[in-house]
């Protein structure tokens, strides 16, 4: 194996790291991975509310964030909360959203929301107005583009290194571990799972022309569902096909002691191919993502950079980071919310491909 290939996997960090946070939301994801991303990059939340008082309290003293507050509404009055960091369920955002932009209307500087931004592009474009309206950037955590593998080889792609991107594929075989809020959702796997894989194929090669997909239902799920396990398929006109095979099933759980689960990516191009893992399946055990890549571009044979971060917690400073640098600069977050109303859009043209049984011509431009 030749040196180690120098590819851009970290995020861009802002100048002021003290930016005054107000966090909505104190479930699994605020307590694990937000929070801890933010104490390790020196990030600042000053307040937290939940729907329940208790949830705010415990995380509030696990995590060490000063102001609990009783209700999300007082949050959302707090006169020292300069940026809000929103994680309810998704059929619970949108109000929200609409409710921090009334209280926080010159004050509140941005509002980072998680993924999905909303559960149509109805919504997602409704919110991203009143945003823009209240002068309030609005980004998504719409993580996976901070998975350090997934960033590396969006260098590479960007740097031309494997030639034009010819096939991308996502192959999941790993279980989620749906929250009770997801039964009765519209979707489950798309718009909760199968939302990171779409983003990524948007992030490497752009918005597809057309949509293939099939679903079924996953046998593990107990509550009735219509997108389980998700089959897809998305062509550009100019030449790349990406497909993803969502496997949430992956086989009965013990099959799994003697053949992990594992999610594996790869891209190839008219130059090179590159392929990788996603380390989430082994949270919370630390398993960094990988990615080895050939070139005939690169001299060396096949290149494989390692790095210490995972995409759970570790990506979560680039979520957070790019809503900041892009209030200091006055720009457009890298994923803004107009850009994810693309991928929301993807999202229903991944769900009605499958349950309607058509293929789906895509609207360039949704944001
Ligand atoms: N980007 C990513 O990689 C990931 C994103 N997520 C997203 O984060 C969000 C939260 O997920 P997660 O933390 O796993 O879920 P949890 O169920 O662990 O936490 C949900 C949080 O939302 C609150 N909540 C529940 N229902 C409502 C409601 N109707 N209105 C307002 N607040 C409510 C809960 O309050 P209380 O407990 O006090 O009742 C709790 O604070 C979801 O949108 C999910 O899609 C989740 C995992 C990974
Ligand atoms: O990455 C993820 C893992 O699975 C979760 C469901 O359990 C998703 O919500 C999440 O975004």
């Amino acid at each position: 194996m030749s040196e180690p290939l120098s590819l851009n996997y970290l995020p861009t960090l802002p100048r002021r790291r003290d930016w005054r946070i107000g966090c909505a939301g104190a479930g699994f994801i605020m307590r694990d991975c937000h929070l801890v991303a933010y104490a390790n990059a020196g990030f600042n939340p000053v307040a937290v509310a939940s729907r329940k008082v208790e949830t705010a309290r415990e995380v509030a003293a696990a995590r060490g964030v000063p102001t609990v507050h009783a209700t999300l509404d007082d949050l959302l009055r707090d006169d020292g909360v300069e940026i809000l960091d929103v994680a309810v369920p998704p059929d619970a955002q949108p109000d929200l959203i609409r409710r921090a932009v009334e209280l926080g209307r010159g004050r509140l500087r941005g509002i980072l929301t998680q993924k999905p931004l909303a559960l149509s592009v109805r919504d997602a474009r409704d919110l991203v107005e009143c945003c823009a309206a209240a002068g309030i950037v609005l980004a998504v955590n719409q993580n996976m583009r901070f998975d350090q593998s997934v960033r590396a080889a969006k260098d590479a792609l960007a740097r031309g290194l494997i030639g034009e991107p010819v096939l991308a594929t996502i192959d999941m075989r790993a279980v989620p571990h749906w929250m009770p809020w997801a039964e009765g959702l519209p979707s489950l796997s798309t718009f909760v799972m199968s939302i990171h894989h779409l983003d990524t194929f948007r992030y490497w090669l752009g918005t597809p022309d057309r949509v293939l997909a099939s679903t079924r239902p996953d046998p593990r799920t107990r509550f009735p569902h219509r997108d389980g396990i998700n089959l897809t398929i998305l062509e550009y006109d100019h030449g790349p096909r990406a497909s993803a095979w969502d496997d949430v099933w992956a086989g009965p759980k013990a099959a799994a002691d003697d053949h992990p689960h594992a999610i594996r990516w790869r891209v190839e191009g008219t130059a090179g191919l590159m392929h990788g893992t996603i380390g989430w399946p082994r949270y919370p055990a630390r398993e960094p993502s990988t990615l080895d890549l050939w070139s005939e571009l690169v001299p060396g044979g096949w290149h494989r950079p390692r790095w210490p971060e995972v995409w759970f917690p570790d990506a979560f400073v680039g979520t957070m980071a790019q809503l900041l640098v892009a209030v200091e600069d006055g720009t457009e977050p890298e994923i803004g919310g107009r850009d994810n109303v693309e991928t929301i859009a993807l999202c229903e043209a991944v769900f009605a491909a499958a349950t309607e049984h058509r293929v789906v011509e895509m609207m360039k431009g949704e944001g």
